[in-house]
């Protein structure tokens, strides 16, 4: 069992348009609304794909009971944390060619109280649980040690834990020994200070996030797919995808496919390359299930180039 925790949900607007013009009223082509927030998307591919899992959401106003019962229609285990503030709308812009833009709301403030009360519904829910999985941005009011604190209660426990953060929070988890990280290349960057021009400084940054403390090192680099550092060493691969739809959901989609395969090497990293392109090429951030889910594009390399270029 896999219980996600996603301190910052929201509810996921996504809107098609020809083209973006700034300052025009722009006729969209089409609309839709899907439960959103990191932790909340592993968990919805988790179920699409029949592996068991359960989600900590926080939940405020009359937004976060919609995001809740959009949850559970789908059939997903959801624990909601009522908050005083109100759960947050984000809003994804989809042009032709899957080229997005996305604005993310702060999110409703949390208080130390609220956060005290997630806690206590992630220790009930991880009772069965192999792993914990932190996601997404943290909301005003929340020191960057949250996810650090999972850490400390979990890992000591035997229940492993990943994080997929950004900002300050990614580094500070870190020091508190996770047993997996899923930075994408700007993630990275901003952990390490510096930016990566090719595969090998991806492989010595995410080298340098273990020494401070990650186990495992998962960094996702959009089409030119990921890289995996773990106690086996270095894995590279990718899952070209030729008309992409909606890049939005595609990380979490990789790191749940990651989970579900086992999340060590060559297997569990090829199992993500494979769902993180299948949502691709779905639209907005619906998450695949397995009939949108094909291995044979997946290549994965055990000796990869580490010389290889990114592009800038
Ligand atoms: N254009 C693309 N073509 C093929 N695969 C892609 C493409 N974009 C993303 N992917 C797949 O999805 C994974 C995650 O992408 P990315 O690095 O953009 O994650 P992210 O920034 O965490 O995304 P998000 O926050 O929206 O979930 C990549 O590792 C890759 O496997
Ligand atoms: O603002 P955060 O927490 O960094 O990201 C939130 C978000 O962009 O991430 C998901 C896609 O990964 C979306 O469902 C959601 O809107």
């Amino acid at each position: 069992m896999i219980v996600t925790v996603t301190l910052n949900p929201s509810l996921d607007r996504t809107i098609e348009v020809d083209e973006l013009t700034r300052g025009a009223v722009i006729r969209t082509r089409s609309a839709r609304l899907d439960p959103g927030g990191k932790g909340v998307n592993v968990s919805r591919a988790l179920l699409a794909n029949r592996v068991a899992c359960g989600t900590v959401i926080t939940a405020g106003g009359p937004d976060g009971d919609r995001l809740q019962r959009l949850l559970e229609a789908g059939g997903l285990r959801v624990r909601a944390v009522p908050v005083a503030g109100h759960t947050r709308s984000n809003i994804t812009i989809v042009e032709p060619g899957g080229v997005v833009t996305k604005l993310n709301e702060p999110g409703a403030a949390l208080t130390r109280p609220e956060l005290d009360a997630v806690a206590e519904a992630v220790l009930t829910e991880a009772e069965t649980a192999g792993w914990v999985v932190a996601c997404g941005s943290l909301p005003p009011g929340v020191p960057d040690g949250i996810y650090a604190e999972l850490c400390r209660t979990f890992v000591p426990a035997g229940i492993r834990v990943a994080v997929d953060s950004s900002g300050p929070a990614l580094p500070a988890a870190v020091e508190a020994g996770p047993d997996l990280v899923k930075p994408n290349r700007e993630e990275l960057a901003e952990a390490v200070g510096r930016r990566a021009e090719r595969l090998g400084d991806v492989v010595e940054a995410a080298q340098e996030l273990r020494k401070r403390g990650a186990r495992a090192v998962l960094v996702s680099l959009g089409a030119d797919g990921a890289v995996l550092v773990d106690d086996d060493g270095v894995v590279a691969g990718e899952a070209p995808v030729t008309r992409p739809k909606s890049t939005v959901g595609a990380g979490d989609a990789l790191l749940a496919g990651f989970l579900a395969g086992g999340a060590r090497g060559p297997r569990a990293l090829a199992e993500g390359l494979a769902w993180g392109a299948a949502a691709v090429r779905l639209p907005a951030s619906r998450m695949p299930g397995p009939a949108d889910i094909r291995h044979d594009i997946v290549h994965v390399y055990e000796h990869p180039d580490l010389n290889r270029p990114l592009p800038p």
